[in-house]
């Protein structure tokens, strides 16, 4: 299961800002090893007063071991011939390190393993660089030297996924009255990429709109949407509009009423609790706008059953023919110069070897 992850106590933002700011296939940086350390205290005082915020701390790694076992056991069922399953979480800048699950990985003897994004959307600098960090290690032999991968790469559309948000939308829609709840406004909330990450081709942006897409097929139409990005770091410039400008533009042309929903990140985190429940839903409620946050799916069992049936036909693709990894992996972004991106590729196509 893979994930960004995120520091489950305040003590531990400075190593999550670190690692993460240490990252050249999220933020390439000019001297990434001294400029990553400095950003990286530089910013941890305000980071931690926000995990400080929504509890002491970010609940993914709880989430994510919840989903994982929950998932391996139905797939135990619904997929026995590959049973007994077991997950692992490797997370790219928070415990438990990609490094660290791979030493366990070894010493259960593991030999056949499925790298399962935990982003439903693929970018290169959410999925792509855990991919690419699974390549090196893997490479090195860090997960053993008899072990063979497949890559669940994307699931933005599958039907349990699109499900699970579509009822979790229901839900916060129904807090409004009957009267006049086919007005309010569905606003789909993603994190944003920098303009240069989607102009090298980057498939994210396509990938969260056809997600948004298929949910308001499967609520037939039922609420005029709008897809909109937020968390945008540093002075570049990133896709829009942004998130906290459109509830301002909404309140201006007089929308009243508003669900607030996160598509492109499965569990709460600082983005969901922090940013749009403290910040943009008290400044929207101040503009004169009821709004209301569909839940993150979190512990939804809609949910884990549907990462459950992703795998499920995941593996039975592979028994019927299908490679280790979607075709659609195979394709570097146009404007792509990460060497490491065409090399992992090739790595995982041969099952990680
Ligand atoms: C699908 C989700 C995400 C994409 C795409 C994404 C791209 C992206 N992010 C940064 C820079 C930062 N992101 C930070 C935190 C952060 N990012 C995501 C998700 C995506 N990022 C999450 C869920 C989180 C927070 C974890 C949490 O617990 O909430 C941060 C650190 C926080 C801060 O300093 O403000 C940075 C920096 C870039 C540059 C980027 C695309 C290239
Ligand atoms: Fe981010
Ligand atoms: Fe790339």
């Amino acid at each position: 299961m893979l994930n960004m992850g995120g520091p489950s106590t305040v003590e531990e933002t400075h190593d999550f800002l670190k690692n993460l700011f240490s990252d050249n296939d999220l933020i390439p940086l000019p001297f990434q090893s001294i400029l990553a350390p400095y950003i990286a205290r530089r910013r941890t005082p305000m980071i931690e007063k926000q995990y400080a915020a929504i509890g002491g701390g970010s609940p993914i790694l709880k989430y994510s071991e919840k989903q994982g076992h929950g998932m391996a056991k139905l797939l135990d069922e619904l997929h026995p011939d590959t049973a007994p399953h077991k997950s692992y979480v490797a997370f790219r800048y928070a415990r438990p390190l990609t490094e660290q699950t791979a030493r366990e990985m070894k010493a259960d003897g593991v030999t056949r393993a499925v790298a399962f994004t935990q982003y439903p959307q693929y970018s290169c600098s959410t999925t792509g660089s855990s991919l690419n960090e699974i390549f090196r290690r893997g490479k090195a032999g860090e997960f053993g030297q008899d072990i063979s991968w497949s890559v669940i790469d994307r699931w933005g559309t599958h039907p349990g996924f699109i499900e699970a948000v579509a009822q979790n939308i229901e839900s916060a829609l129904a807090k409004f009255p009957a009267s006049t709840r086919s007005e309010t406004v569905v606003l789909f909330s993603a994190h944003s990429l920098p303009l240069s990450v989607v102009n090298r081709g980057d498939p994210y942006v396509l990938e969260v709109s056809a997600s948004v897409s298929a949910v308001m097929q499967r609520l037939g139409q039922s609420n005029p949407y709008r897809l909109v990005w937020q968390s945008k770091v540093g002075p570049s410039r990133w896709m829009g509009p942004q998130t906290s400008e459109s509830l301002k533009g909404l309140a201006r042309l007089g929308r009243k009423q508003v669900v607030l929903v996160p598509i492109a990140f499965t569990s709460d985190h600082i983005e969901t609790l922090y940013e749009l429940d403290l910040e943009y839903m008290k400044e929207a409620r101040e503009l004169g706008i009821e709004i209301h946050r569909s839940e993150s799916l979190n512990e939804s069992p809609v949910f884990i059953r549907a990462l459950a049936d992703i795998a499920a036909e995941h593996l039975r693709g592979l028994s019927s023919g299908s490679g280790p990894t979607s075709i659609q992996l195979g394709l570097r972004c146009p404007g792509c110069v990460n060497t490491t991106c065409g090399q992992q590729k090739s790595w995982f196509a041969r099952g990680g070897s």
